[in-house]
């Protein structure tokens, strides 16, 4: 099936950035699918977390465009239909980044208030509620401050409150760092249900060779300051690129692809080797 431009929720090309001499991307290009699932991989500092800051207008770029739902983004995330698209997406950052000061309820009511300043206390209380429950936090974790919670409740905390404003896009970095692996694929496993549940389109930047092979649908690999592909684990694997070599048939690459295996998880991998 051909891709038309509805079907790309996230459309960038020909992206730069750079810190001074530093340049982290060039001619950077990636479209992400809408309700695909796509996890975002790369060496350390290759610039990852700059490419979904660019994205979601935290970074502004030296040269490129971003596109979102069809809508031009750069330079007018606070101008109307920029500004509505936004509402459209939540993120989670790399450690949760809630505030400590608050609970976990008041957390995922932050964004509720900025965007929809006339909702009672009690419907805002019943909305932050649904999110804790739906990510997978018991009701009791709401009246709890972040210090309170493990890591891997933190993380939820996090994900209930990317989730506050009913997105149809997920950008979530490292979600499953820090996390054991009992933990990580038990998140894994809940951001796949919601995936399929609310039909979202997620951006998700991992180091998780695991979450790679349970829930990714595609992957895109960052090196030498571009996306230098994108595809299923077994279209990449038939590449030659040493880093795409190394990361999935060295040793945690081998394992990984072992466990989806036996979980009967990972992708059909007849046809690679
Ligand atoms: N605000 C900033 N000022 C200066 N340099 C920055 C800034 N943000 C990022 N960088 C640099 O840009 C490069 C890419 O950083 P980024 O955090 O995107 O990497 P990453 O691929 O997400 O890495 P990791 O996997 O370690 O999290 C790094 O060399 C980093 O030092």
């Amino acid at each position: 099936m051909g891709q038309g431009s509805d079907d790309i929720a996230i459309h960038v090309q020909g992206l730069k950035n750079a810190f001074g001499d530093q340049v982290v991307h060039e001619g950077l290009d990636l479209d992400v699918r809408r309700g695909e699932i796509i996890g975002v991989v790369g060496g350390s500092g290759t610039g990852k977390s700059v490419l979904m800051r660019s994205i979601i207008g935290l970074q502004m770029p030296e040269a490129g465009e971003v596109t979102v739902f069809g809508v031009p983004m750069l330079g007018r995330y606070d101008e109307g239909e920029a500004e509505a698209i936004r509402r459209r997406w939540g993120v989670l950052f790399q450690n949760g980044a809630l505030f400590s000061t608050l609970t976990v309820a008041e957390n995922v009511e932050v964004p509720l208030r900025e965007y929809y300043p006339q909702l009672s206390e009690t419907l805002l209380d019943e909305i932050a509620s649904y999110k804790i429950v739906m990510s997978g936090l018991p009701v009791e974790a709401g009246p709890k401050y972040p210090s309170e919670l493990s890591g891997g409740m933190r993380k939820r905390a996090g994900l209930a409150r990317a989730l506050a404003l009913d997105p149809e896009l997920l950008f979530l970095d490292e979600p499953t760092a820090g996390l054991d692996p009992i933990g990580a694929a038990a998140f894994d496993e809940l951001l796949a249900d919601l995936q399929e549940r609310l039909g979202l389109t997620v951006f998700l930047i991992t180091h998780d060779l695991d979450t790679l092979y349970a829930i990714c649908d595609r992957v895109a690999v960052l090196a030498d300051r571009k996306v230098i592909a994108v595809g299923t684990i077994p279209e990449l694997l038939a590449l030659d690129h040493p880093w795409i070599q190394e990361y999935f048939n060295g040793p945690r690459g081998r394992v990984a692809a072992d466990t989806a295996q036996r979980n009967g998880t990972g992708p059909d991998m007849a046809g690679s080797n």
